[in-house]
């Protein structure tokens, strides 16, 4: 079975999937670490992050291949492993005009359908586009300000620019990152990570 965990920037979903995954006892598939490698070796190249052509070019000349671990999701390009250099500001800021490419949109989800059954995948579109036919799906929430303060522990940026460049990217996502209509939405405002992890085993079906 697949387990869709979507949800907006610094929502939980990468953390959220670890927890259920490993319960599941299957790995996880982390699908914004494709277009966070795809827009660092964009920056890397030079390339305009807004030319598709160019882009797939680079894509399609040496491949990042994603490596769902139980233990954490890496990107590798041959033998670089990618994965320290995902999470920086400069990709942060670039990767929204990169996914909203239809070129490179396809192109990850290749990738992501290539990959061997079962596990959770998360992202903006696990449960719309990519896996419309998982067995269950969550759309994960939190408002500004708790995500913020979350990211802050992991970024060097003061949590007021932090809050504001997540807005920003909420805004740029906003067509791929709408909710399944078959979607569990949990706000993870109040919860503990434990809190939402429980909350999404509860809301698996039944075996
Ligand atoms: N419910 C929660 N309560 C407190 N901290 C959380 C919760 N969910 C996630 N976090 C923390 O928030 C940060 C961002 O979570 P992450 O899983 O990276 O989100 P996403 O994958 O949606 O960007 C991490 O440091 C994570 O441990
Ligand atoms: N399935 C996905 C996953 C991510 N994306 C885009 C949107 C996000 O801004 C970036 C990075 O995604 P990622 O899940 O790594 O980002 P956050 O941890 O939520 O901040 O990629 C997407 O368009 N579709």
């Amino acid at each position: 079975m697949i387990v869709t965990i979507d949800g907006v920037a610094a929502s939980g979903k990468s953390s959220v999937s670890a927890g259920v995954a490993q319960a599941l006892g299957v790995p996880y598939v982390s699908s914004g670490l494709l277009y966070r490698a795809a827009t660092l070796l964009g920056l890397e190249a030079g390339t305009d992050l807004g030319d598709a052509r160019a882009l797939l070019t680079c894509l399609e000349a040496a491949p990042p291949r994603l490596e769902p671990l139980a233990s954490g999701n890496r990107v590798w390009q041959g033998g670089r492993d990618l994965t320290p250099d995902l999470h920086s500001s400069r990709v942060d800021s670039g990767v929204s005009v990169v996914a909203a490419l239809p070129g490179v949109r396809a192109w990850v989800d290749a990738q992501l359908r290539a990959l061997p059954q079962p596990f959770v995948a998360e992202g903006r579109d696990m449960g719309t586009a990519v896996f419309p036919q998982a067995g269950a799906k969550f759309y994960l929430t939190a408002s500004p300000r708790v995500r913020a303060e979350r990211r802050a522990s992991e970024r060097p940026e003061e949590v007021d620019a932090i809050e504001a460049a997540l807005v920003e990217r909420d805004r740029l996502d906003t067509l791929q990152s709408v909710p399944a209509e078959d979607a569990q939405v949990i706000d993870t405002g109040g919860l503990s990570l434990q809190g939402v992890i429980d909350a999404v085993l509860a809301g698996l079906p039944r075996a």
